[in-house]
This record gives structure tokens, C-alpha cells and sequence, in this order.
């Protein structure tokens, strides 16, 4: 299936339910289970660090480093597998990707909150591929400033969600936690970081 427009107005959503074949899907699922350094990540809330309610590891070209939810993390080296999702989805998105952030929600009381991916060292108008494998959760878009605007869409496995445009300036998007017994779920952004322009850094 190709990728389909999603409509959102001031968004820019395209979404393909089976962009990796089943199977595909579910080995992928156990080798990066396996194989990927999962670490709990410190973030910032309110003010505060406190562990994230996930496990993730941030992967990609050495020069790749990243700042999320105010903490600095120098990326892991690509696996051939995680490489050549990377290789697949610049070839049919038209755009390049250098770092992965891999999240692994090991069941419904893992989840990520409220946040748009708009770091300045993405740039005003990120390209971000959402990869999702093992167990379907609810992916949640909701406006900034206009209450109305607002998207639920299921994530299932060997899914493509992507977000391009003004979603990130417009958008906050979030993966809430869940009273359903779910089983675990990895998810794959691929994001293309620049370097900071900014005071301190030229
Ligand atoms: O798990 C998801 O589907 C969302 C992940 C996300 O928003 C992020 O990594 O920034
Ligand atoms: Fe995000």
C-alpha cells in the first residue's frame, strides 16, 4: 500500500498501515527487542528530571548529537537492519535521515506525553518517519491553539506514519498510557538533526 494523505488542517500527515509485510514486522520487532541498548532516558517535566515511562535509545551518524526534553544524547551506531529501514524510506520520501529514536513501551503504563518534535536542530519544517512495530496503541495529534483540530489514529504493526510540514509547529502529538492489557510496542522516528545555529555555537 502506498503512503496516504491524512486530512488535519495546518498539518502534514501521510500514513501507510502496511508499509512493512507482517512478517517482516514481527522479526523486526524481536531483533531490535533484543539486540537494541535499551536505557531509561532522564527528561524534564515541570522543572524537574525524572525517568521517562519508556526505554530508548537514540541511534545515528556519529555527528548526530541531540537534545530532548533539555537532555544531550550522543547517538549509538546503526545496525544493518535499522540502516536499511533508513535507506528505504529516503528512497521513497525524497529526504535524508541521519539518527533514529527508538522507544520501547514495554506495556500500557508505558507512554509518551504531550510534545511537538520542533528542537531547533530539526529545523522550521521537520520530515519525521514514525515506524511502529509489535503491539497497536492509539496515537494522539492535537492543535495548539484551536481545540476542534484533533486526530486518534491506531498504530499498528509494520506501520508508517509521517509527519511533514507544519505538523510540529502546529501540532502536539502524544501516545497515552493505557488500562487495555497491551503487549510491548517499539517505535521508530527517523529524524534528520542539523547542527544548532544559535548563540555559543558558530
Ligand atoms: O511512539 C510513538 O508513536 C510516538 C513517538 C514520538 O512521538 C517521538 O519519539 O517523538
Ligand atoms: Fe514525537
Amino acid at each position: 500500500m502506498a503512503l496516504q494523505p491524512l486530512p488535519l488542517e495546518g498539518a502534514e500527515l501521510g500514513f501507510d498501515p502496511e508499509w512493512l509485510p507482517a512478517g517482516d514486522a514481527t522479526a523486526l520487532f524481536g531483533e531490535l527487542r533484543a539486540a537494541i541498548p535499551w536505557e531509561v532516558h532522564r527528561i524534564r517535566l515541570f522543572g524537574r528530571e525524572v525517568d521517562s515511562p519508556r526505554l530508548s535509545c537514540w541511534i545515528g551518524d556519529p555527528d548526530a548529537t541531540y537534545r530532548y526534553s533539555g537532555v544531550r544524547f550522543e547517538p549509538r551506531p546503526w545496525s544493518a537492519a535499522l540502516s536499511d529501514l533508513r535507506d528505504r524510506l529516503e528512497r521513497e520520501l525524497g529526504t535524508g535521515f541521519n539518527s533514529v529514536l527508538a522507544n520501547l513501551y514495554r506495556d500500557g503504563r508505558d507512554a509518551m506525553g504531550w510534545h511537538s518534535d520542533d528542537e531547533p536542530e530539526l529545523g522550521p519544517a521537520p520530515v519525521i518517519a514514525s515506524v511502529s512495530l509489535g503491539a497497536t496503541r492509539r496515537f494522539v495529534l492535537k492543535h495548539r491553539r484551536e481545540p476542534d483540530r484533533k486526530l486518534a489514529l491506531e498504530l499498528p504493526a509494520g506501520s508508517l506514519l509521517v509527519m511533514a510540514g507544519a505538523t510540529q509547529r502546529n501540532y502536539r502529538h502524544a501516545l497515552p498510557r493505557t488500562a487495555r492489557p497491551v503487549g510491548g510496542r517499539i517505535n521508530l522516528t527517523f529524524r534528520s538533526i542539523g547542527r544548532t545555529v544559535g548563540p555559543g555555537v558558530l
